[in-house]
């Protein structure tokens, strides 16, 4: 928790318990059903928490924005960044329904109200969101293929609607195909832990 603090100081009360019991929750539901590697959950906050919160630091959402994370599994990046923007409105969907259980549990169990979920693959999601998000789930291409219809043409950030990915290592064979425009930003520059060395944060105007 400390890690988060250190980046994002200004957190209410609220915010921050919410963030608190994120590691007892996700201990708990990760012994039942694996979001998370196992190895893993010691590391919650800089692994997964704080990464997720990179988008947040790339950009910040406007008050009154929508956003789909895709392949959300357990809830990375979508429950950290509802915490984090709790006047936008997040919308976390997976077509595996036990790892949406997860998320559901935890959202509910932290009093998050500003998130929707559902069971079902992103190609069968019809409504319309300001930024899709998502972390480690598909190619880049594929991605922008899928979730083209889910964004809004009207304009409310400083940066227009589109896509924002959190990925590692190698990015440029999945960039090169990639037609629209594109932003990538190093999470290194945000976060000067080690973990983020490698990892980097995606936008692709949609
Ligand atoms: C490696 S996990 C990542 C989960 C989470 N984003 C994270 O970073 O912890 C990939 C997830 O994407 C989901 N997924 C893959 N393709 C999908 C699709 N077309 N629609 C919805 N979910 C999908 C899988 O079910 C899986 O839960």
């Amino acid at each position: 928790m400390q890690i988060i603090d250190k980046y994002f100081p200004i957190l209410s009360d609220t915010q921050k318990k919410q963030i608190d019991d994120l590691y007892d929750l996700y201990t708990d539901w990760n012994a039942k059903i694996n979001v998370i590697s196992r190895k893993d959950i010691e590391n919650l906050y800089l692994h997964h928490v704080l990464h997720s919160l990179g988008i947040a630091k790339m950009l910040n959402f406007t008050s009154g924005s929508t956003i789909m994370d895709v392949g959300t599994g357990g809830g990375f990046p979508g429950i950290p960044l509802a915490i984090l923007f709790p006047e936008c409105k997040f919308h976390l969907v997976d077509r595996i329904g036990k790892k949406i259980k997860v998320a559901t549990e935890v959202s509910a169990a932290i009093g998050l109200n500003n998130v929707t979920f559902r069971h079902a693959g992103a190609e069968e999601e019809k409504q319309k969101f300001d930024f899709v998000v998502s972390r480690a789930v598909m190619p880049l291409n594929d991605l922008i293929r899928i979730i083209t219809k889910n964004i809004k043409t009207d304009q409310k950030n400083a940066l227009p609607n589109g896509l924002i990915c959190l990925k590692g290592g190698e990015l440029e064979n999945e960039i090169k195909p990639v037609k629209k425009r594109a932003l990538v930003y190093n999470l290194k520059d945000y976060f000067s832990e080690d973990f983020f060395d490698t990892k980097k944060a995606v936008y692709v105007q949609i």
